[in-house]
């Protein structure tokens, strides 16, 4: 089977990808969850005209000129407007946030005040309409501020409360289930015996996915036998996973069972092996709803299939309306031989240079390599049969992120 382009296997892992049925929660839950309706404002903001400053609501026409002294008629307070009206020659103490009563127009801050008894005295003018934030000046009643597909911000939380949402609706969040397979692999903290190599692979993806907005859970270790993988695979299921994500085992070598357990349960296959370096047997396939990520085992083509394939699988179930990476520029910081016929995700080190960003890539691109990946900021993409490329010439990056 010839080797898939990337594109083409982004294109059939998304194929039947749909965000996921919404529901309501909380604005404190809402955080980095994705809008699944547009959030119109059911109020006004500020609902009035109101002061910006704590002072005297004045008519403008009276302060244009100073000395002014004006009769005090009344008090607002945030949260207790003053039911009169300030006629001319009048003004009303305020404070800021209070409503402007009925006749007043402008705000004379109070540290232009004289205050004595019921008469106020102002030693500068104020020009007309001065602090008074206008009815509406934030939003209006019926205004669609925030949109369907939008992943919450905090400030978007703040936004939904102002606009008097105590919940909003959301995507369900896919569950993301996470296995390791091989019997060399043994927990992080424990005593490797000869020839055993620690399980870390999990813990990267599974960053990775929530980071993402998913949930997701690490089932850990799975021995190479086809009856440990079905088990894994069942459990994954019960747990009521979206998406099956397995690494290790998806070569050609003798134990890589992870497809035959796959395909005993019943798994429709897309796809296995792509043009790419690190991460050529990566594998895909669909068993009922379920979605069937296959990485291979080392830990550099496990998380970068990951960041290619499984961060936009998930920003559109989570329901996001822009899920790919978005691509940056830089300057490559060394030579680059030409390239094969695999698309080649050079973990790479950005400096700033007077020209812009460099990029260079790790001398050593080996993808068992953990320390260089963890070290790297981004990904130089080197397109299939990329011709030789100077150091400084232009090429495109992908951000890691953290
Ligand atoms: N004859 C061929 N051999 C290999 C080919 C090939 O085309 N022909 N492809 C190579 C490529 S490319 C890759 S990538 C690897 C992928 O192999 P597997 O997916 O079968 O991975 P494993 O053999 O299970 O493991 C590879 C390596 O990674 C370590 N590993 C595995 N899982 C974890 C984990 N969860 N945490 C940490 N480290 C892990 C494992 O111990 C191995 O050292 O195949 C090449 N071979
Ligand atoms: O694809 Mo493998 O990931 O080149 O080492």
């Amino acid at each position: 089977m010839a080797l898939m382009p990337v594109a083409e296997a982004l294109r059939q892992v998304l194929a039947e990808a749909a965000p996921l049925p919404a529901e309501t929660v909380a604005l404190p839950a809402a955080l980095a969850r994705v809008l699944a309706a547009d959030i119109a404002a059911t109020r006004t903001q500020p609902p009035a005209d109101v002061s910006a400053m704590d002072g005297y609501a004045v008519r403008g026409a009276d302060v244009a000129e100073a000395p002014a002294t004006l009769t005090v008629v009344g008090e607002v307070a945030a949260g207790h407007p003053f039911e009169g009206e300030v006629a001319p020659g009048q003004a009303a103490r305020i404070f800021t946030g209070g409503v402007m009563p009925r006749g007043a127009d402008t705000v004379v801050i109070q540290e232009l005040a004289q205050r004595d008894g019921d008469k106020v005295t102002f030693g500068k003018p104020t020009a007309k309409g001065r602090n008074v934030r206008a009815k509406g000046i934030d939003f209006s009643e019926g205004e669609a501020l925030l949109h369907k597909g939008r992943r919450l911000s905090d400030r978007d939380l703040m936004l939904a409360a102002a606009m008097n949402y105590p919940s909003v609706p959301v995507h369900r969040r896919p569950k993301i289930a996470i296995i390791g397979t091989g019997d060399e692999l043994v927990m992080p903290g424990s005593k490797p015996g000869a020839g055993e190599i620690v399980y870390s692979n999990g813990y990267a993806l599974t960053a990775l996915a929530q980071a993402e907005g998913a949930e997701s859970r690490d089932f850990g270790i799975v021995r190479d036998r086809l009856e440990d993988i079905v088990a894994a695979l069942r459990e994954a299921r019960a747990w009521g996973a979206d998406v099956l994500v397995t690494t290790g085992g998806a070569s050609v070598g003798e134990h890589d069972l992870v497809q035959r357990a796959l395909k005993a349960e019943g798994l429709d296959l897309s796809f296995w092996r792509v043009a790419l370096r690190p991460g050529k047997p990566m594998m895909h396939g669909r068993l009922g709803g379920l979605q069937v990520l296959g990485l291979p085992g080392n830990p550099v083509s496990s998380y970068v299939c990951a960041f290619l394939f499984l961060v936009p699988l998930i920003r559109r179930l989570t329901g996001r309306t822009v899920i790919d990476h978005v691509p940056d520029r830089a300057l490559l910081g060394r030579d680059l031989p030409e390239n094969d016929e695999r698309a080649d995700y050079m973990r790479a080190l950005l400096t700033p240079g007077p020209d812009g960003p460099i990029a260079t890539p790790v001398p050593s691109q080996d993808s068992s390599l953990m320390a260089p990946l963890a070290a790297a900021d981004c990904l130089v993409i080197r397109e299939p049969y990329a011709p030789f490329a100077q150091a400084g010439s232009p090429c495109v990056i992908l951000k890691l992120g953290l």
